[in-house]
């Protein structure tokens, strides 16, 4: 019987390309979803406060081992907005299409460098709620932020989110092609070199 790993995210673009990236890490993955846990408050003031936040409550919740992802999109000339606050940036929690809107309002007039942009994720696993060296990894994404959205695929900022080496919006992306290159699977890969420390 591999050992269980809640994935302690409400967020189905997360789950997506979580699922894949673990899916041969040696868990029998479960959502905090399935096993009736709550959303954590998520009242850090940086993203690794945030996933550590979110990766406990559930350990709490499920007396499981969990895996919690905090992520947003920082943009330099905004002095780092959306940030922390990238999944309610326009007020509504994941309001994708009234975020981007919010952001490209904010970004008029910028032009060239001053659209430079990149992701982050820190992606936390915890053994138990009291675990007191959580595993912490990092990943980060750099591209531009286009002026208009281009493309159906991956979820949140990706419509907008230039990838200078493809030429190609996030959301243009092959999921598989996403997920080796983005912060999240960068993020990932850190984390499944270090599994064995666990
Ligand atoms: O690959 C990405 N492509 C596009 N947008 C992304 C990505 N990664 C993070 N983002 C943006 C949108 C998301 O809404 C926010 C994360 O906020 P964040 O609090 O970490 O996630 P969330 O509230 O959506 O789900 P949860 O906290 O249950 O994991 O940053
Ligand atoms: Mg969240």
């Amino acid at each position: 019987m591999p050992r269980q790993l809640v994935l302690a995210t409400s967020n189905k673009g997360k789950l997506a390309e979580l699922q894949p990236l673990l899916a041969d890490a040696g868990y029998a993955l479960v959502t905090q979803g399935e096993l009736g846990v709550e959303d954590a408050v998520e009242d850090g003031l940086s993203f690794i406060e945030n996933a550590i936040l979110k990766a406990r409550h559930a350990c709490a919740a499920t007396g499981l081992p969990a895996l919690a992802d905090d992520s947003g999109l920082v943009v330099d000339a905004l002095d780092g907005e959306p940030g922390l606050y990238s999944a309610r940036y326009a007020g509504v929690h994941g309001d994708s299409a009234a975020n981007i809107a919010r952001l490209l309002e904010r970004m008029q007039g910028l032009e060239g460098e001053q659209r430079r942009a990149h992701f982050h994720c820190v992606i936390v696993l915890m053994r138990h709620a009291r675990d007191p060296q959580p595993l912490v990894v990092e990943g980060r994404w750099p591209g531009y932020v286009l002026e208009a959205p281009r493309g159906e695929g991956g979820f949140g900022y990706d419509p907008v989110f230039l990838v200078p080496e493809q030429q190609h919006t996030a959301a243009e992306l092959d999921p598989a092609l996403k997920n080796r290159i983005s912060h999240r699977g960068l993020a990932l890969a850190a984390l499944r070199a270090r599994l064995h420390e666990l």
